[in-house]
């Protein structure tokens, strides 16, 4: 494991470059393998689970090459092969090798994700989209195995119980080369899942509606990718640095910003006062004021992000007056962030999976962990704006999905680095 060393309490200033997308990226590699050409992705976040999930390729005879942010996945001699359960749990999106083995081959066997400790993060409606195709899924010696009738997939009508991110992507995965039309209903509109029909659509998939909570898919024989894909920006790093510039910057401008993918986050920031220009494609951060308090209620997609809850709590320390809130109706358990902020001299109580946040405190360096991705986020900001000096352990949680994040915050004038840790 990795730690995270930052001296604090510098003021940041200058220019940040949004990487793309971690929740389109880990999506579309497991895509790639549904087509019988190389396909290229641009735009590719450095981060560990794109490593996690070359390496899975690899594991299939599926041959990758990542240059600056060129990713090239030639998957033209794909093999079935068992896949090692330790890289599988090494993250979340290794389930969507699911849905797409399925769709290639007609057959799966994944053992279950690992992924962020976030609280229970059930998968039976991945389950319930698959058999709705056809497919019967067992729980074999804890390995998932999924498999087509002899005829193959068909298309189906399938309404999701919940709005689930990995089920729409799983279930587009698999019904994206079955027979006939599929309908999904309730269906997650996350931009994410827009990029994901794009690329599919580009090697001749049938997707309509993505983005709307209604997607039909018309089921084509084969997928075959003519052009390089560029995956869209980070809503969730950019709305991270966006806080940290708001908390510490002394003028921050992040570029590569789709901004109508963050308008939740932006409508909660501008209401605690934080100063902004919106740009077609970037957005510059002023210095802050006095902030006002909000409250935060996380919902699924156009609602405010839970991936962006933990990132943002660190500004609303920083408010002037007034006691904040911050309730996860996704991911309500998803609060391993504060016992490890409290270290450092913030004043936050959970009350019945109610954050409740009073502001104001004087934030000291201390020695945390970064449970998962985004409480990782949280006490990095956190670590920036404390004075003193704070180590981070668990690292990694923050390395497999923020992009260059050690070169990123050096450039804005932060002093970090990142060790092994012994
Ligand atoms: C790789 C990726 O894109 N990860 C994102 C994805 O995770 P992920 O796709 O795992 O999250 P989901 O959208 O599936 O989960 C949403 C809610 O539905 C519940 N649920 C989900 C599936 C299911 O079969 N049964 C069920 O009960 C979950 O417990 C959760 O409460 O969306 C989450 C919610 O926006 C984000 O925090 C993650 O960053
Ligand atoms: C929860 C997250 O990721 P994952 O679904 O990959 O665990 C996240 O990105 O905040």
């Amino acid at each position: 494991m990795k730690k995270m060393i930052i001296n604090g309490g510098k003021t940041l200033k200058g220019d940040v470059f949004i990487g793309g997308a971690k929740n389109s990226t880990v999506a579309l590699i497991p895509a790639a393998i549904l087509s019988h050409t190389p396909v290229v992705l641009e735009s590719v976040p450095r981060i560990q689970d794109v490593d996690n999930l070359m390496s899975l390729l690899m594991d299939m005879n599926v041959t990758s090459d990542f240059e600056q942010t060129t990713l090239t996945i030639d998957p033209t001699n794909i093999e079935l092969r068992p896949l090692p359960h330790g890289k599988i749990k090494s993250l979340r999106a290794s389930y969507y090798f699911m849905g797409a083995l399925l769709g290639r081959f007609g057959r799966a066997s994944v053992a279950f994700p690992g992924g962020d400790d976030i609280g229970p993060r059930p998968i039976d409606q991945h389950f319930k989209g698959m058999e709705c195709l056809g497919a019967k899924v067992e729980n074999i010696a804890g390995e998932i195995v999924v498999s087509a009738p002899k005829e193959g997939l068909k298309g189906a009508h399938i309404t999701l119980d919940m709005t689930s991110v990995g089920a729409t992507v799983n279930i587009i995965l698999a019904a994206v080369t079955a027979t006939g039309k599929t309908v999904l209903e309730n269906a997650a509109k996350e931009p994410e899942i827009i990029d994901l029909a794009t690329f599919l659509n580009n090697m001749g998939a049938k997707i309509r509606g993505a983005g709307t909570d209604t997607i039909r898919i018309e089921g084509v024989e084969k997928l075959e990718a003519k052009n390089a894909h560029t995956i869209i920006p980070d809503r969730i790093e950019a709305g991270t640095y966006l806080s940290l510039a708001a908390c510490i910057g002394d003028g921050v401008c992040l570029h590569n910003i789709i901004s109508e993918h963050l308008d939740s986050f932006l409508a909660k920031v501008e209401a605690m006062g934080v100063n902004m220009d919106v740009n077609e494609d970037s957005i510059y951060v002023y210095p802050s004021g006095d902030l006002s308090m909000i409250q935060v209620k996380t919902m699924p997609y156009p609602g405010f992000a839970t991936d962006l809850q933990q990132p943002i709590t660190p500004l609303l320390i920083s408010a002037k007056s007034g006691e904040g809130v911050v309730i996860d109706t996704i991911y309500p358990k998803r609060v391993k962030h504060i016992r490890e902020l409290n270290k450092m001299g913030a004043k936050i109580k959970v009350e019945n999976d109610i954050i409740l946040i009073h502001p104001g405190s004087k934030l000291t360096g201390a020695e945390v962990v970064a449970d998962e991705i985004r409480a990782g986020a949280s006490l990095m900001l956190a670590g920036l704006m404390a004075d003193g000096q704070t180590v981070i352990h668990n690292a990694d949680n923050i390395l497999r999905g923020y992009d260059c994040v050690e070169e990123k915050l050096r450039l804005l004038g932060a002093d970090v680095t990142v060790y092994e840790d012994e």
